[in-house]
């Protein structure tokens, strides 16, 4: 079986267009949701993946495996792995876009193991859009930012209105995260985040 499944974006894209208030480069996005297993800090055994904007349309994070992520002894298990790219790529659409959007489809193509104690550097980067649809992808490498490639993604986000999450997800969580943005310095002001 090949490894390429064809090209990608495999539509016809706009390119992307960063909102126009979507963080600068070199800004640290912190923690999107405290329960959130990809970056919440009150998830203990979750990946807290940190974020940073990149430079044309990318998001560079962060994420070290821990014990808590083995699959094979010593090894990432690569559905966390799968994890870690659906948080990285979801970042990038959710703070360059500023679109509310969900996860549709998530390729990952694991190249090398990831063991225990080491450090990806995923960059996440938008491909295009056309119309609902989000097409992006990121590598994820070894240990440094210019480390050997271990995993690389390509998904689909499709954009969503906010009852996506009201009506499937938790309202009164929806409420406490408003709260809660409505007090961090920099999601201050960024009313279309979570309220409908
Ligand atoms: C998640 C947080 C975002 C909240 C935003 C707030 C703040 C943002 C700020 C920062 C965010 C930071 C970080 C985010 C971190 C992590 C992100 C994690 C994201 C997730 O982990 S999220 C959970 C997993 N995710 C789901 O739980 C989705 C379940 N699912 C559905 O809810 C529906 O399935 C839906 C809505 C996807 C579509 O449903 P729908 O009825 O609205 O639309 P429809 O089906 O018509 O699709 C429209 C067009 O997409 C094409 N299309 C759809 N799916 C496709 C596929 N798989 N393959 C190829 N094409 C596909 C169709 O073919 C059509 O294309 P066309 O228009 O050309 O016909």
């Amino acid at each position: 079986m090949s490894r390429v499944s064809g090209p990608w974006p495999p539509v016809d894209v706009e390119p992307p267009a960063a909102h126009p208030k979507a963080p600068a480069p070199g800004t640290d996005l912190g923690v999107h949701y405290d329960e959130c297993f990809g970056c919440g800090d009150d998830v203990e055994a979750g990946l807290h993946l940190r974020s940073t904007v990149g430079e044309g349309n990318t998001v560079h994070s962060k994420f070290t495996v821990t014990p808590a992520h083995q699959g094979a002894p010593g090894l990432a298990h690569g559905g966390l792995l799968a994890c870690a790219f659906d948080e990285a790529l979801g970042s990038a659409v959710g703070n360059l876009l500023r679109r509310p959007a969900v996860t549709g489809k998530l390729e990952t193509d694991f190249r090398r193991p990831v063991p225990v104690g080491s450090t990806l550097y995923i960059e996440a980067r938008l491909d295009g859009t056309a119309g609902r649809k989000i097409y992006v992808s990121a590598d994820g490498r070894l240990d440094a930012a210019d480390g050997p490639i271990a995993v690389s993604a390509r998904g689909l986000f499709v954009q969503v209105g906010f009852e996506h999450f009201s009506t499937h997800g938790d309202p009164q969580a929806l409420d406490k995260l408003a709260e809660a943005n409505r007090k961090n310095e920099r999601t201050r002001g960024d009313e279309w985040e979570i309220n409908p």
